[in-house]
């Protein structure tokens, strides 16, 4: 043990990444490959506040700031957060801070205490891998079949006028006999996910590529993501795939409304600059990827600013209101934390939230995982190819749950 700077107690340990993630189940925010890997992770809870309704976010901002402010001048503490989709779902928006936070980097996971009398707060020893899971994947509440027909019915909504773009969702049930091991999954999906952020907070697990909003001091960002087509593994089709993607009309229109929703907001906010769109290639699919960047006016938290871009396009529609109603028409199931903000704030206000994508909701009893995967609707959008679209983007969670083949 050392002392911090905050006059904590610092410790280190030199293991894999792996290993760290099985001390206890604890809060994960990890991105990058190789030597770049870089994870933050936390134990115990020193803090946690919930919220429900319309004003989820500025509840829990406001319910961190104070309680960061009794921790004293020197500390920065840093919370997790994971917030709904709806307003009005029966779910709940979660804030956390851990009593212990790690930083894992290089092959050495750093751990000091948040708070300065931590209370049992221990760096919990490495569990031993669990069995491998038998999974069974169960339909949803929109099965394939009215999925497409709710695409179907989106595509004629927009052509009455009613509405401009919609995003489409469907859910999956994994269910095991056993718990599922979830220090083992949130490893599969770091290694084969290193371009997206892989996250645990509150049973919420998944590796996302969209950068809802990040902030640092009055610097923020966003990467907005929205147009797709497949990543086969053969470059030379990828590469033409990519191109056709590029020049894809119907998916720049698509993308357009999620980029314009994200700027429009932040322009609020901030002195924004936004850069054309690129292809941004991941494991299994592609998507269109615009840049927004900015220097705010005034001081806002990350979970603050997540609160004023969400919902984009991306996930919910133009108009956002309309496009919301339309949602709970169609799906007619609850999102939960699906497509809503995900990620960590600290004490200052700095910090990374993405969009809860390519994730799953775990269980109560921890047996089973609520998988969620949508796709953008705009005119000219065909169910067929919406339902694969979404298949497509149940695949970093699906490999990551079923590792190895079996007949
Ligand atoms: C809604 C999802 O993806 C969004 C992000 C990227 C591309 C999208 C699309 O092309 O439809 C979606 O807007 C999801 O993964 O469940």
């Amino acid at each position: 043990m050392t002392t911090g700077a905050a006059g904590q107690h610092t410790l280190q340990v030199q293991e894999p990444f792996a290993t760290s993630l099985r001390r206890g189940l604890p809060l994960v925010w990890a991105t990058g490959s190789g030597d770049d890997l870089t994870a933050t992770l936390g134990w115990g809870e020193a803090f946690r506040a919930t919220a429900r309704g319309l004003d989820r976010f500025g509840t829990l901002d406001d319910a961190f700031t104070r309680w960061a402010a009794r921790q004293g001048p020197d500390a920065n503490p840093v919370a997790f957060a994971t917030l709904t989709f709806a307003h009005d779902s029966s779910a709940e928006s979660v804030l956390v801070v851990p009593q212990l936070i790690g930083r894992w980097a290089g092959g050495v996971l750093t751990v000091a205490s948040q708070v300065a009398e931590p209370v049992g707060a221990r760096l919990p020893r490495p569990s031993v891998p669990g069995e491998f899971e038998e999974l069974e994947l169960l339909p949803g509440t929109l099965t394939r079949q009215r999925y497409r027909q709710a695409v179907a019915a989106a595509v004629g909504r927009i052509a009455d006028g009613e509405v401009e773009k919609v995003v489409i969702a469907r859910d999956l049930l994994a269910t095991s006999p056993d718990p599922l091991d979830v220090p083992a999954l949130l490893a599969r999906l770091q290694e084969a996910n290193t371009a997206s952020w892989t996250f645990h907070v509150d049973g919420l697990v998944g590796s996302s590529p969209e950068m809802l909003v990040a902030t640092t001091g009055d610097r923020v960002h966003s990467q907005v993501l929205a147009g797709s087509a497949p990543v086969t593994g053969d470059v030379g089709l990828d590469d033409v795939t990519a191109t056709r993607l590029a020049a894809s009309a119907k998916d720049h229109a698509e993308h357009a409304y999620a980029a314009r929703s994200v700027a429009e907001r932040l322009e609020t906010v901030a002195t924004v600059s936004t850069r054309d769109p690129q292809v941004k290639r991941l494991r299994r699919i592609m998507h269109l990827a615009t840049d927004i960047t900015g220097t705010l006016h005034d001081h806002h938290s990350a979970l603050a600013l997540a609160g004023i871009v969400h919902p984009s396009a991306a996930v919910c529609g133009t108009p956002t209101d309309v496009a919301f109603r339309v949602i709970a028409e169609l799906e007619g199931f609850d999102r939960g934390r699906y497509a809503g903000p995900v990620g960590w704030v600290d004490a200052r206000g700095d910090g990374e939230f993405v969009i809860a994508l390519r994730c799953g909701q775990v269980t109560a009893d921890g047996t089973a995982i609520r998988l969620f995967a949508g796709g953008g609707i705009v005119a000219g959008s065909v169910p067929s190819d919406e339902l694969a679209e979404t298949a497509r983007k149940f695949l970093p969670m699906y490999e990551a749950l079923s590792p190895v083949d079996r007949p």
